[in-house]
């Protein structure tokens, strides 16, 4: 479902774009300039979704300035039909550009065996670009200890890219607006499809909007930790794998279903609709969405009367809820917005406003929910979402008559490190061992810190046995890496309790299970796994 994308999906896209455009070219109507339009949306949200950040930013300018063109008559004027060619040539140029670079890279990958996930496509190579790179050796070695090829280099002499492109990490500080400003716009002109992150920023109004304006991904502000910068680089290094976003359609009318569908689904977010609005709670349950496009009437309840039963529930109090009402169910749309509720959208919907609306809707929940259920160290679920994820996750398993393993993991002797190296090295320890999970565990498993130095996972689709084996490899692993400190290095091993969830339906139940498996396995004498068995 969350597959990250292949160099011939882009291709595609880019195909159906330029023969989008042809079309209206050779027959310029209004309804052909639409289709163009929401081709050219749709790749739009391709490059979002997919984090293509240099591409992304000149298809939404150039999608502005097509949507600016939707009032007025048709054919455009040729003055403007040639400017808009012109912009569309040169994105296919750099679209054709990329695409030839990922085929190579996964050429690549394939034939040296690489042995990461080979659909993984996020970038491996960070180059710092500082005027000060010896303030920053420290952090290039932390982002080399967690895979990342990360070196410095000199503004002024870039090197080519060549097969891989890197992720283009500079430094903002000491940067005056004017320089800062021509820096940017050169390192995008040249890099078009690298991300551009800026650091060390002065909460500056005009600099902030100068960067993201001239290419800046994000900015990282100047009081940010060195850790928080490396997180927020590891984060981004595995971000083409981000979930899609997904939206359940209640709404009972078939042919407002699909159209809704079809524009959704056209923009990489997944759908699932129900006709009936009281079977809303176990769809949540098990789909877990980002949103809900409600319709507003349905039969036996409107579309306010089933979110006021959704906000019952304490876990669905956030989610966004967008109606679909007519012009007419002002009196529907009063009473929704006094119980708090959120956007509506007029039917029939403009298929890319509809797109817009949702996505820009998804977002900041999803920025709302990262901040409520993660833990800040790590980026993992905190200890409750932990548990409402896995949850989530064995409803699933159940409903597909799947197995799946509950997983609980402690640092061993993880006192001790804290007493020798230092409070920070410890966090450091801790990190480590989250994005070694992240990197090695599937993304439909959860991986969550349950406390301290405390890890909680629910492995969907694996029993006992394969869980063992599974986490058996990553223990052997973990207790390899070489966690820096000072000039030399130690090491560290971790134990951990597994409970088939085969035993109980109760994640409690299976929680203490996991946990008295692995107070087995810390008494064997660490370092090793234990499976839960009733005799224990
Ligand atoms: N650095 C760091 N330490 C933490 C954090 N949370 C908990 N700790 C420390 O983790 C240590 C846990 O120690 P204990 O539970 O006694 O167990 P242990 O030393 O890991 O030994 P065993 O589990 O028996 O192998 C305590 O010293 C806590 O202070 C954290 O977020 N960062």
């Amino acid at each position: 479902m969350d597959m990250p994308y292949l160099p011939t999906e882009l291709a595609e896209r880019r195909f159906l774009l330029d023969s989008a455009w042809r079309h209206y070219v050779a027959a310029p109507e209004f309804d052909h300039f639409v289709e163009f339009v929401v081709t050219l949306s749709s790749l739009t949200e391709f490059l979002v979704a997919k984090h293509i950040s240099g591409l992304m930013q000149l298809a939404e300018v150039l999608e502005q300035q097509a949507l600016e063109l939707y009032g007025v008559p048709h054919p455009i004027s040729t003055d403007e039909l040639s400017n808009l060619s012109d912009k569309i040539a040169s994105l296919d140029h750099l679209l054709i550009q990329h695409v030839e670079r990922q085929e190579f890279t996964q050429e690549r990958r394939k034939s040296n065996n690489d042995q990461t996930k080979s659909e993984w496509l996020g970038f491996r190579s960070v180059w710092l670009l500082s005027s000060t790179p010896s303030r920053w050796a420290d952090m290039l070695q932390q982002l080399g200890y967690f895979g990342l090829a990360a070196t410095a280099h000199d503004w002024a002499k870039l090197p080519a890219v060549t097969d891989e492109m890197p992720m283009l990490l500079i430094d903002a500080s000491a940067a005056d607006a004017n320089t800062w400003r021509m820096k940017v716009k050169q390192l995008r002109a040249g890099y078009p499809t690298c991300r551009i992150v800026a650091f060390g920023m002065k909460s500056d109004f005009e600099l902030l909007q100068v960067s993201l304006k001239e290419g800046c991904e994000f900015c990282l502000l100047e009081d940010t930790p060195v850790h928080q910068i490396v997180s927020q680089l590891l984060t981004l290094s595995e971000a083409v794998e981000d979930e899609p976003y997904k939206v359940l359609i209640v709404e009972d009318s078939k042919t407002a279903t699909k159209l809704t569908q079809q524009a959704l689904n056209e923009h990489q977010i997944v759908t699932r609709a129900i006709a009936a609005p009281q079977g809303v709670l176990s769809e949540l349950a098990a789909f877990q969405p980002d949103l809900i496009l409600m319709d507003m009437h349905m039969p036996g309840c409107t579309g306010v009367e089933a979110a006021r039963v959704i906000r019952q529930h304490q876990q669905y109090l956030s989610i966004p809820i967008v109606y679909l009402s007519s012009e007419t169910d002002v009196a529907l749309q009063i009473e929704a917005l006094r119980i708090g509720g959120d956007l509506f959208l007029t039917k029939p919907f403009n298929p890319v406003f509809l797109n817009a609306i949702v996505k820009s809707t998804v977002e900041r929940y999803r920025a709302l929910r990262w901040s409520m259920y993660r833990d800040s160290l790590t980026g993992l679920h905190n200890h409750t979402s932990t548990k409402v994820a896995i949850e989530a996750s064995m409803l699933q398993c159940k409903q597909a008559g799947s197995p799946m393993s509950v997983i609980m993991i402690d640092i061993d002797h993880f006192k001790q490190v804290n007493d020798r190296y230092g409070h920070p090295v410890g966090d450091q320890v801790i990190r480590s061992l989250a994005w070694l999970l992240r990197r090695r565990l599937r993304k439909t498993d959860v991986v969550g810190r349950y406390g301290g130095e405390e890890f909680l996972l629910g492995l969907p689709g694996v029993n006992a046995d394969q869980a063992h084996q599974i986490l058996d490899k990553i223990r052997v692993d973990f207790g390899r890496l070489q966690h820096p400190e000072g000039s030399s290095f130690f090491h560290t091993t971790f134990s951990g309790g597994i409970a088939d969830c085969k035993i109980t339906d109760h994640i409690d139940g299976l929680i203490n299970a996991a946990d008295a498996a692995l107070y087995q396995a810390k008494h064997a004498g660490r370092n090793c796994l234990k499976i839960f068995t009733s005799g224990i």
